[in-house]
């Protein structure tokens, strides 16, 4: 029996719904390039697109878009919940925290009634989960400072709604827009550390409000989505184009990982991140009165540079979190909110994988390679003489 540390190349399930090509550089969702609906469609779209499996008609993109937009606004104990979080919590454990709370408000014992689906409860579930990330986030970003939360509004989009919750102005059309093909690119990404959480725990059959919670603590450490906000925080320490070199070459010496870079799946540039550097790019340009591209941006490409020269020949390029922190920060949002704005797009693809594996599943339920002491012998305790700090004084000095 073989084991592979952290399932490298291991195919842990069946899915339809998306598809990664790690040395073109290619993404697909249910078919269509990643570039394409970046370029034409909208999140609303793209969500119905991955829980369903084909682009809608106008009626049914309509009928989502009318009852995501009723199921935006949190009930008042919610509302509570999180009035009782210290102001230091940050997004991500806000959010995990309150969708795991609202399990107590969407009991799922229907669905799981002798393990027979109901269509109406996932259905339900699904939109009111989508709906509400975005207005969890996007109100905590007022009450962590000491502000009253706004409340959502029906006649928007959910880019437009989301920027008007964050910033309390009528939202700017391009920056909802642009706002839009980021939750478009952040929605799915395959079985990655966050989505098998989502398998994981939706395979045990448990309530979706607590399959979402554990998939969003799992996106939250900084190998996976949370190291948006790392990547801004290097960027910020190392300051200037200049250097970049010192510090990359620093803690590449002290074998650290530089934020941002590197993939499981991608041998070349995640094609996201290429997507993201251009809307930056063009951002920056229209923000800027002397053409000239910000200090980060030309930080970040220098990082990119020095980077390729030392690890290119690994396949350690650009991820998708290298540009999108320095468009969300172009954008205002504060770095400590980025991976909870991915976390909202992401619900999309956990909703369509949680309910994939409901169609066919089978409890998760791996082996492993036991390498443990065999036949211990139990001693009283006045017999023992090493104990536990025995066995850690052997593992700092095996040779002793
Ligand atoms: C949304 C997302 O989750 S995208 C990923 C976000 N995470 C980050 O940006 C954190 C930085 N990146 C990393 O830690 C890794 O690249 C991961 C976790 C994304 C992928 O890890 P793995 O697939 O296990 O790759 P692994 O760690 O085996 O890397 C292969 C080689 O490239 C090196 N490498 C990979 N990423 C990096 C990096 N960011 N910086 C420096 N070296 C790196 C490794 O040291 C290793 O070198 P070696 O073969 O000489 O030992
Ligand atoms: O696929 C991965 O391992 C991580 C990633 O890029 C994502 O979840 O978007």
């Amino acid at each position: 029996m073989q084991y592979i540390p952290g399932l490298a190349g291991v195919p842990a399930t069946e899915s339809k719904i998306s598809y990664i090509d790690g040395q073109k550089g290619l993404l697909t969702y249910r078919g269509y390039n990643i570039m394409e609906l970046a370029e034409k469609s909208s999140f609303e779209e793209t969500t119905l697109l991955l829980l369903f499996g084909e682009l809608p008609t106008r009626d049914e993109l309509n009928d989502f878009d009318q009852q995501l937009r009723a199921n935006r606004r949190v009930k008042y104990n919610i509302r509570e919940i999180m009035k009782n979080l210290p102001e230091t919590t940050h997004p991500m454990h806000m959010l995990q925290v309150v969708v795991a709370s609202l399990a107590s408000f969407y009991p799922s014992t229907e669905y799981m009634k002798g393990g027979t689906e109901n269509q109406d409860y996932i259905n339900d579930v699904t939109v009111k989960i989508i709906a509400h990330m975005a207005t969890l986030v996007a109100q905590w970003e007022h009450m962590r400072n000491g502000y009253d939360p706004i409340e959502p509004r029906k006649d928007l989009t959910y880019a437009e709604n989301f920027l008007y919750m964050v910033t309390g102005e009528e939202p700017d059309p391009d920056w909802a827009r642009l706002l839009d093909a980021c939750l478009i690119l952040h929605a799915e990404h395959t079985i990655n550390a966050s989505t098998f959480t989502t398998m994981v725990t939706g395979s045990t059959l448990a309530n979706p409000c607590s399959v979402i919670s554990s998939a969003i603590a799992s996106l939250s450490g900084p190998l996976h989505g949370g190291a948006n906000q790392m990547v801004i925080e290097m960027l910020e320490k190392i300051g200037r184009p200049e250097n970049a070199r010192a510090f990359i070459e620093d803690r590449l010496a002290n074998k650290k990982v530089i934020w941002g870079m590197g993939h499981r799946e991608y041998k070349t540039k995640d094609p996201r991140a290429t997507i993201l550097q251009q809307l930056s790019e063009k951002l920056l340009l229209k923000k800027s009165e002397s053409g000239e591209l910000s200090q980060m941006f030309e930080t970040a490409l220098e990082v990119e540079r020095v980077c390729e020269e030392h690890l290119g020949h690994k396949g350690v390029y650009p991820n998708v979190d290298f540009y999108s922190g320095i468009l969300y920060k172009e954008m205002g949002f504060d770095p400590k909110m980025f991976t909870s704005i991915f976390a909202v797009a992401r619900s999309a693809g956990w909703m369509a994988h949680w309910r994939e594996q409901l169609q066919n599943n089978k409890i998760f339920r791996p082996t492993q390679v036991y390498t443990g002491a065999g036949n211990s012998c139990y001693l009283s305790l006045d017999q023992r003489s090493d104990g536990i700090r025995g066995v850690l004084s052997k593992q700092n000095n095996p040779d002793a």
